[in-house]
């Protein structure tokens, strides 16, 4: 099956995303303003979304979000008072295991109008409609947290009732901090979480490990971090303006007999980083199985 892709703004739409973004007119509410929930909110008002045009529901909001109220955003409004203003958006950004409490208490914004974008790993379309409602127009998907400053990716399914303006305003605003794409099959979402959605935390542990080994063969603890920083934020932008494939990408760095074909012959042999790989992306696979029960 085949993806296709809304490619972010630095994927070379800054303009046509930027214009979707800044002709967004109708209240966008955010319920859980954590890690997730505030990397999109930043994108966006990085984007131009106006906070006069945002009410965030949590009640350990940051300081950050908090100080946006002098700039208009609406903090913690009562479930009523959201009503009233008719939100085209209503981004679920609380943990999945906070659904079942939080989500009965909007009942109240559910109407043909308002698009409830659900980002919780594992929470299916179906528990959507079982917590909110039968008539609630809601859209599953998996960012991640790249989407902070515009380098993220976002795979999402929509339920029966979306319309296609509802599509095309979700696909703006994602398009806004990253790449979309859309998904008919909604159990491939779960995958989706594995890979990408949990994915920087992979690369993040990646850059610890590589300063780890670098310290072990001698090297100063900052020189060590600086060194593996510097490696995967650059590999990433060689990834992110080459068209080459990753194979290709290694197969550059690695001179026959050399030091690199001696490193990855420990990485790619026997119990090296593909099964460790496959083993770890398969057990956050089952998690997200288990969070969605
Ligand atoms: N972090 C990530 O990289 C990604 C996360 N996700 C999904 O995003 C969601 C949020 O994850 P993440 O941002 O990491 O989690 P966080 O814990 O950082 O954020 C959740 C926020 O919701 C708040 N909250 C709790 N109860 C309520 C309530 N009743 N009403 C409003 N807000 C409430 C929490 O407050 P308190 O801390 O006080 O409980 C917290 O600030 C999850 O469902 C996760 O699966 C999806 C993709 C990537
Ligand atoms: O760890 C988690 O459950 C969330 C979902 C994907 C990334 N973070």
């Amino acid at each position: 099956m085949r993806v296709s892709f809304t490619r972010g703004h630095f994927g070379g739409f800054r303009a046509a995303v930027s214009d979707m973004t800044l002709s967004f007119k109708r209240p966008l509410v955010l319920v859980g303003a954590g890690k997730m929930g505030s990397a999109l909110l930043n994108g966006w008002l990085a984007e131009g979304l106006s906070p006069s045009l945002v009410s965030v529901r949590d009640p350990a909001a940051s300081p950050e979000i908090t100080g946006l109220a002098a700039k208009g955003l609406s903090l913690n409004p009562s479930v009523h008072d959201i009503a009233l203003t008719r939100p085209a958006v209503v981004l679920l950004a609380v943990k999945p295991q906070a659904m079942p409490e939080v989500l009965p208490e909007l009942a109240l914004l559910v109407q043909p109008e308002t698009l409830f974008l659900s980002i919780a790993a594992g929470l299916g379309l179906h528990r959507l409609k079982e917590l909110l409602g039968a008539d609630a127009h809601a859209v599953r998907a998996m960012p991640n947290t790249p989407a902070s400053v515009g380098r993220g990716i976002t795979i999402a399914c929509a339920n029966e009732l979306v319309t296609s303006e509802q599509r095309a305003l979700t696909d703006s605003l994602l398009a806004a901090v990253g790449d979309v794409g859309w998904v008919e099959n909604e159990a491939q979402i779960d995958a989706v979480t594995a890979i990408s959605g949990s994915g920087p935390a992979y690369v993040f542990y990646l850059v610890e490990c590589l300063a780890a080994a670098g310290e072990n063969l001698g090297l100063d603890p900052d020189l060590a971090m600086k060194l593996a920083r510097q490696t995967v934020s650059g590999s990433g932008e060689m990834l992110h303006r080459l068209e080459e494939p990753a194979a290709v990408l290694r197969a550059n760095v690695t001179s026959p007999g050399g030091t690199t074909a001696a490193a990855l012959d420990v990485l790619m042999g026997e119990g090296g980083l593909s099964p460790l790989m496959r083993r770890a992306a398969l057990a956050a696979r089952d998690r997200a199985r288990a969070l969605g029960k």
